[in-house]
């Protein structure tokens, strides 16, 4: 029995295929992310990973399949993209400026209120007291996690986490992924993301996809039981990673 059963379907995707002029990129790919999720795609690079990210965000058509969204998503790049000369209330409450949300009467936010509306989330997110520091006086871990909470104000029904961590050294890619799943107990987002990090899949997910080289098809799906991910567990982590690799 699947856990998933009860749950709302926010993001399917059935058979879809895609080829950039006349290469095949994605292969019969379906997936799907169930409400409150943690579901990661990885593959080796190439594969077409940031391809079906462009093609749920509506950024790329594709050619044969089918998918639904049920929500409303955000996207957020391996690359921070803040706003050099934004402070960081500022760099996170900008799309609340940009964009017209229903919940506003289809209002821009002006900036004060803007940041009256992130700066409850800056504690959750770990980032009290940053608030009007600029992005250059902030680590490489500092400013994903403002880059994680600006996607979240865009959106935080679904998010799309494009190799979140991917630029971080090891050390501070721990820690992040530590915070990222304490700030997801406190919030009820569902998150689609990629990585071809095999123990940053295993850490995070409550399921993975483990996709092929291009053309990509989708190899197999693990289901994560987080009570196994920790020390006194690591044999069966050791034989999870060993099936997953030999798939790669
Ligand atoms: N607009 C495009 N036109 C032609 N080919 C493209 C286009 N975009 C991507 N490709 C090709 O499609 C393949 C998949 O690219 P994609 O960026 O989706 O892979 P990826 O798995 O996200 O890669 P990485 O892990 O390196 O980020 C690559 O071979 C790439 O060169």
């Amino acid at each position: 029995m699947n856990s998933c059963q009860n749950r709302k379907l926010k993001i399917d995707i059935k058979n879809v295929n895609k080829s950039y002029n006349e290469v095949e990129v994605l292969k019969n790919i379906s997936i799907n992310v169930y409400e409150g999720e943690i579901v990661s795609i990885l593959g080796p690079s190439g594969c077409g990973k940031s391809t079906i990210f462009n093609i749920i965000s509506n950024l790329i058509d594709y050619d044969s399949g089918k998918i639904n969204i049920d929500g409303k998503l955000s996207y957020m790049y391996q690359k921070d993209l803040l706003l050099p000369h934004k402070n960081i209330i500022d760099n996170v409450s900008l799309p609340l400026t940009l964009i017209k949300e229903k919940s506003h009467k289809n209002k821009f936010l002006k900036k004060k209120e803007a940041r009256k509306k992130v700066e409850k989330y800056f504690d959750i997110f770990g980032l009290t007291g940053y608030e009007n520091k600029y992005p250059s006086e902030l680590s490489g871990g500092m400013k994903q996690r403002a880059n994680f909470l600006r996607t979240f104000v865009n959106s935080n029904d679904i998010m799309l986490l494009d190799e979140p961590f991917g630029a971080l050294d090891s050390i501070t890619k721990a820690s992040m992924q530590k915070w990222l799943l304490e700030v997801k107990s406190k919030v009820n987002s569902t998150i689609l993301l990629i990585t071809h990090d095999i123990d940053e899949a295993i850490n995070l997910s409550d399921r993975i996809y483990v996709i092929s080289k291009k053309p990509a098809t989708i190899k197999d799906e693990f289901i994560i039981d987080k009570k196994y991910c920790n020390d006194d567990n690591l044999e069966k982590i050791i034989k999870l990673k060993k099936d997953i690799i030999s798939l790669l």
